[in-house]
């Protein structure tokens, strides 16, 4: 089973203008609401595709209210742990060329025993054997020692862990020594302290994260694509996106394909890349934080590169 927890999950709004023009009142188009937050969405992702997942999340107030019944209605297999601060609202304006930006809330602070309860119920869902991804940015005052005691607790269950964090977070995640992170260019050139601006780059970081005893690093690209650094070697790979609509959400479809294949069987390392990019290419021809079905995954516009030219210039931030 794969299991996903949101410290910070959110009610996504997504609204649509031509140009977004600071200073001025737009009218919108098609706007949506949809479950947010990473953790949530690889879940969602997940159960697009008929994998089981349950999606572990704090929810609160009026938006957190209407992210449970979104869910819900999504089939989405939840355990909510009802909290008394709100839950955020994270805005999308995507505009008619593509540009997509994004305002997230910070979110609000969870207390020790919302902590305490979120730990419990993880405790009693997790069992040896199953993946457990932790995504996304944690709320407003929850320390570095609040998550690595969560982490320890997963570790303790004896379940593999999937980290998708940023920032202090992320460091401090990694002194659990997940199995897995996947941070995207920003993210990654964040943790090393310098910018990563090609794929030689990007690798030497993920060897230098590995050294610090983490076994895999997956790292997204955007539309440069992906490098996997496992203990079987590095492995750089494409996909191909014709009408790019939002690549919100994106990184954590990716995610999700790449546990659907490594998780079933964890010598196919290429598969599972290949399916990775598969899944993160179709969630970025989708709105939103729409996650694909297996109808819109297209393996075909994907490929592994076996002689990456190391040096290109990296295009996507
Ligand atoms: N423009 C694009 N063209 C082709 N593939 C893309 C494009 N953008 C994203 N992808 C695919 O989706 C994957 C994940 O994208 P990205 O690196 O942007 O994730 P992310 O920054 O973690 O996103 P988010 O945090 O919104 O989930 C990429 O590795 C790639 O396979
Ligand atoms: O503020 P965070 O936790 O870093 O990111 C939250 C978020 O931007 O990530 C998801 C897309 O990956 C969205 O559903 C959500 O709004």
């Amino acid at each position: 089973m794969i299991i996903t927890v949101t410290l910070n999950p959110s009610l996504d709004r997504t609204l649509h203008v031509e140009r977004l023009e600071r200073g001025t009142v737009l009218r919108t188009t098609e706007p949506t609401l949809e479950p947010g937050g990473k953790g949530v969405n690889v879940t969602r992702a997940l159960t697009a595709n008929g994998i089981p997942s349950i999606a572990v999340l704090p929810v609160g107030g009026g938006e957190g209210a209407e992210l449970s019944r979104l869910l819900e209605i999504a089939g989405v297999h939840s355990h909510f742990v009802p909290v008394a601060a709100r839950t955020r609202s994270n805005i999308t304006v995507a505009e008619t060329d593509g540009t997509i930006t994004k305002l997230n809330e910070p979110g609000f602070a969870l207390t020790d025993d919302d902590v305490e309860t979120l730990t419990r119920v993880l405790r009693t869902i997790v069992t040896a054997g199953d993946w457990v991804v932790l995504s996304g940015s944690v709320p407003p005052g929850f320390t570095p020692s609040q998550l690595r005691s969560l982490i320890e607790s997963l570790t303790a269950s004896e379940a593999s862990l999937a980290i998708d964090t940023s920032g202090d977070a992320l460091v401090a995640s990694l002194a659990a020594r997940p199995r897995l992170i996947k941070p995207n260019r920003t993210e990654l050139a964040e943790l090393v302290g310098r910018p990563l601006d090609s794929i030689a780059e990007v690798i030497a970081a993920a060897e230098e994260v590995r050294e610090g005893g983490v076994e895999l690093v997956l790292v997204s690209l955007g539309a440069d694509g992906a490098v996997l650094v496992s203990p079987g070697g590095v492995l750089v790979g494409e996909s191909r996106v014709d009408t790019p609509r939002s690549t919100v959400g994106a990184g954590d479809s990716f995610l999700a394909g790449f546990l659907v294949r490594f998780s079933h069987n964890e010598n196919d390392v290429e598969g599972a890349l290949v399916e990775a990019l598969a899944w993160g290419a179709a969630a970025t021809s989708l709105p939103g934080s729409a996650v694909p079905g297996p109808t819109e995954i297209d393996h075909t516009n994907v490929q592994l590169v076996l002689r990456p030219d190391l040096d290109r210039p990296l295009v996507a931030n």
